[in-house]
């Protein structure tokens, strides 16, 4: 389990991370996302003492980290895959990680065959793909047999396959009662991955629930209706509860009603209709509503 108390860090007049408290449950997969620059990474240093917070507490497992006396034990993290390449083998890499930590040999073998990477354990590591070094990342994090894992963004860069052994490796763990936490910035990818989905816009939370919460939040109910009369149709379905935005001259999005009700009222008004289309809103566009204000930097579109 993860406690975060009021935890904030400011780098001189840059609030990084800005008094969030939240938990991180044992028994779930909890997603991490948010916009680049929204304080992610800073959170999961902090947790793991990479980073000291300015004010406020991260709390793993009872503890601060550096006040585990086997802090591997306690908590397993990949933050930088990249900072694992070396002119070493896989093997020996996580050898020598377990020799100064203490860890038997037996573990290298258990974490080498628990991640897939028999057939490159020795190879060198500088020669490793993306995804290899990322399984040799979260190898690395099992080695302690750790209760809490911390995974920052997991998938980057990864191609389709690497991306479903995460998402299965990550299930599986929680499975096991773990504490799951991995960052990312695709809601889509969340929403496959995590029970639970904690969202960060310019250090501060702006959701955290639940992931079939924030699915069933994200639906809306709307339909565009295209219509040679959109001002009677505007009139017939007009009401409290419901809203109408001219899209184009012929065109309406009608909110708060279903195709089926909408096409049954024009039908019994003798109205004519062109097109009557459902909209969803996808999860990605709920969560981009949602950060919207707060991505550190927009991108202009040229119109
Ligand atoms: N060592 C540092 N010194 C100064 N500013 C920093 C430092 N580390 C991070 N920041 C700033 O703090 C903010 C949060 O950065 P952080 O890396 O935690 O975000 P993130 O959500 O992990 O983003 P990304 O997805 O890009 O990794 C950013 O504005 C970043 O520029």
């Amino acid at each position: 389990m993860i406690q975060l108390e009021r935890l904030t860090k400011t780098y001189g007049a840059k609030t990084a991370v800005n008094d969030i408290s939240a938990t991180v449950q044992p028994g779930k997969v909890t997603g991490f996302l948010g916009p680049n620059g929204a304080g992610k990474s800073t959170t999961m240093r902090m947790i793991v003492g990479l980073d000291r917070p300015t004010s406020g507490s991260a709390i793993v497992n009872g503890k601060r980290y550096a006040d585990h006396r086997a802090p591997l034990h306690e908590v397993g993290a990949l933050l930088d895959a990249k900072a694992v390449h070396t002119g070493r083998t896989a093997y020996n890499h996580l050898l020598a990680m377990a020799a100064t930590h203490g860890i038997p040999t037996k573990r290298v073998h258990e974490v080498i065959a628990l991640t897939g990477l028999e057939a490159v354990a020795g190879k060198r590591v500088g020669g490793f793909s993306l995804g290899m070094g990322q399984r040799l990342g979260i190898a690395a994090a099992m080695l302690g047999d750790p209760a809490t894992l911390i995974l920052d963004e997991p998938v980057n860069g990864l191609d389709p396959e690497g991306v479903l052994w995460v998402r299965q490796f990550a299930r599986q763990l929680a499975a096991e009662g773990r504490t799951v936490f991995l960052s990312s910035h695709l809601m889509s990818e969340m929403a496959q991955t995590a029970d639970h989905i904690i969202v960060l816009g310019r250090g501060r939370i702006l959701a955290d629930a639940p992931v079939q919460d924030i699915l069933t939040g994200a639906t809306r109910n709307a339909v565009r209706v295209r219509t040679p009369q959109p001002d009677q149709l505007a009139n017939l379905v007009g009401g409290p509860d419901v809203t109408i935005t001219g899209l184009e001259a012929q065109l309406l999005e009608v909110g708060g009603l279903t195709a089926a009700q909408v096409g049954e009222a024009a039908a019994q008004a003798g109205i004519v209709l062109h097109e009557l289309t459902p909209i969803n809103a996808s999860l990605e566009e709920a969560y981009l509503a949602l950060t919207q204000d707060d991505v550190e930097y927009r991108t202009e579109i040229s119109r």
